[in-house]
């Protein structure tokens, strides 16, 4: 179902999931019009788009200018494709995804990783703003994402619903180390060397569809079931990331603390995410930058 906005009303239409010819158009839009061939690939999280403006030789493309393409709806995303280099490595960074809540099925919001597969990327670098639910988690502390809880999933959605396209990858796919374990650990060894190790951590990030933020009740639900933080993006980009067999990895800023009492009147909102995100910006790209190079390193898959 897709849901398109007119003026006075809001029409649910009929919509099937994008063909491997549609995605493949997307690709060859991107390839004919840049010299670079990216194996990385980087999707940047809220407020954290800053990070594509370090590439050089860069050839940016508007979401609106690509065929097929959906648009980014949200402050903070600035809805385009960048291409260029990164400490001389060639990546394509999504400076803006797409979220479930802007009306966008999750095989909709996922289309870019796809395009990523098509046009020869075979890592996955991911960013996003979380709210703390570990207690012991503070404003501006980086989560390295260890493993999800696919909420979406247990509700009976998914990227990967319908018809299995064997090119991208199988019908059942298995989830265990998503998050690729060396990968983590050369990060905690880059952050030691950065000297950031005491604001990163290691933990379990769930995605809930939004755009609220949570009740009292379901954070501590979360922190119940071992969630360390929550956001409304990432998860699926993962599990269709890890289809078609790229390797993963991802970061979540803690950029506000889910309120755990009812006399707190603390309100999580977007503009706190976005200045949290503009004051952790150095650490972030630096981190994602030596993490860029380490997977450029690494042969193995
Ligand atoms: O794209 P991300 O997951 O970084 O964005 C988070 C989740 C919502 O889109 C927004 C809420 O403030 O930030
Ligand atoms: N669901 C959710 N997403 C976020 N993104 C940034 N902060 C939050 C939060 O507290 N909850």
């Amino acid at each position: 179902m897709r849901v398109e906005r007119t003026t006075e009303q809001t029409v649910p239409k009929e919509e099937t999931v994008y063909t491997y010819d549609e995605l493949k158009q997307c690709s060859n839009y991107l390839l004919e019009r840049t010299q670079l061939r990216p194996k990385i690939g980087i999707i940047c999280g809220s407020g954290l788009g800053g990070f594509a403006d370090q590439l050089s030789d860069q050839d940016v493309f508007p979401y609106t200018d690509i065929p097929n393409f959906p648009t980014s709806t949200v402050e903070g995303h600035a809805g385009c494709m960048v291409i260029g280099k990164l400490s001389s490595i060639p990546v394509v960074c999504m400076k803006g995804r797409f979220h479930h809540y802007e009306g966008y099925p999750l095989w909709k919001c996922t289309m870019a990783v796809r395009v990523m597969k098509l046009m020869g990327v075979e890592k996955l670098l991911l960013t996003n703003a979380a709210g703390g639910v570990n207690s012991e988690y503070n404003i501006g502390d980086i989560m390295i994402i260890k493993d999800h809880m696919n909420f979406q999933g247990f509700g009976g959605n998914s990227p990967l619903f319908g018809v299995n396209d064997e090119r991208f990858g199988p019908r059942f796919l298995a989830m265990n180390n998503a998050y690729d374990r060396d990968l983590r650990k050369k990060a905690k060894a880059i952050a030691t060397e950065m000297k950031i190790e005491n604001v990163i951590r290691e933990g379990i990030y769930v995605m809930l569809g939004g755009p609220t933020y949570e009740t009292v009740a379901e954070t501590r639900m979360l922190q119940m079931l071992g969630v360390d933080a929550v956001g409304m993006s990432t998860v699926q980009e993962v599990i269709v990331a890890r289809h078609c067999n790229m390797k993963v990895f991802a970061l979540s800023l803690i950029t506000n603390k889910c309120v755990t009492e009812y006399e707190n009147d603390d309100m999580a909102n977007h503009a706190e995410v976005i200045a949290v995100a503009n004051n952790r910006k150095s650490e972030m790209e630096e981190l994602s930058r030596r993490i860029v190079i380490t997977m450029n390193a690494d042969n193995t898959n």
